[in-house]
């Protein structure tokens, strides 16, 4: 089992965000999490993400880069702790070719290879989400909590980055606000409203009716 919420309530202040949800997730499934701004999809992932850090890579909604750091370094950091601060330090003033080699590998996956050296503040939003998603691969974990890391790609961009995902990570649990993706990208389809599961289904057993509840929960 990856992930086993029981009756999981989360409130801020006097406002409950997750109402005693109860969630099983196993190894292996890859999950979309669908539900409308403000129903709780960012508060669950971070949750998920508390349970399982060692296991996780996470890309939270606002990306986490530092914006005077080159995709290379931004990349890089999700490593930091695997190496000696010598190879660090090494690597921050003159990159080892074996570690430009190995990120630009991840690069060319998202048409990212040739920003390799230009730094996050200078890149589009999309440029900046697809590093995001580079840095995940890095850190070489099993699970990938990823909260909407596609909405500033384009169709075609989003699909390949889905397919990438799938290809590198055993368990994903992905918010995401484009019902049509989350099928043909995931396993399975968690609906939430307020806080709540409305629709928890196998993609492949989804019913118009159900189908109807997640247009609904991302309208
Ligand atoms: N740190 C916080 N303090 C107070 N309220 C918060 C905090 N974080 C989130 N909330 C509230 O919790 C609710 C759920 O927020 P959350 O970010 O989980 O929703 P979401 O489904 O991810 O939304 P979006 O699609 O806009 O990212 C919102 O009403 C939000 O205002």
């Amino acid at each position: 089992m990856a992930f086993y919420l029981q009756n999981e309530s989360i409130s801020y202040f006097d406002t409950v965000i997750l109402d005693s949800l109860s969630l099983e997730i196993k190894k292996g499934e890859k999950v979309a999490l669908l539900g409308k701004s403000g129903s709780g999809k960012s508060t669950l992932i971070k949750r998920l993400y508390e349970l399982k850090k060692d296991e996780s890579s996470y890309i939270p909604q606002e990306l986490g880069l530092v914006n005077n750091l080159s995709v290379f370094h931004n990349v890089y950091l999700a490593r930091l702790d695997d190496y000696s601060t010598f190879y660090n330090i090494r690597n921050l003033i003159k990159p080892a070719s074996k570690e430009v080699e190995q990120i630009k590998n991840i690069l060319i996956d998202f048409d990212l290879e040739d920003k390799i050296f230009v730094k996050n503040h200078d890149l589009s939003g999309g440029q900046k989400q697809r590093s995001a998603i580079a840095r995940s691969i890095y850190n070489q974990k099993d699970i990938l909590l990823a909260d909407e890391p596609i909405s500033a790609l384009d169709e075609y961009l989003s699909s390949k980055v889905l397919e990438v995902l799938n290809q590198k990570f055993e368990t994903i649990v992905c918010a995401l606000h484009n019902v049509d993706l989350a099928v043909e990208h995931f396993d399975r389809v968690i609906g939430l409203k307020n806080g709540k599961v409305l629709v928890d289904k196998k993609c492949t057993e989804l019913t118009n009716e159900d189908r109807q509840k997640l247009y609904y929960v991302c309208d």
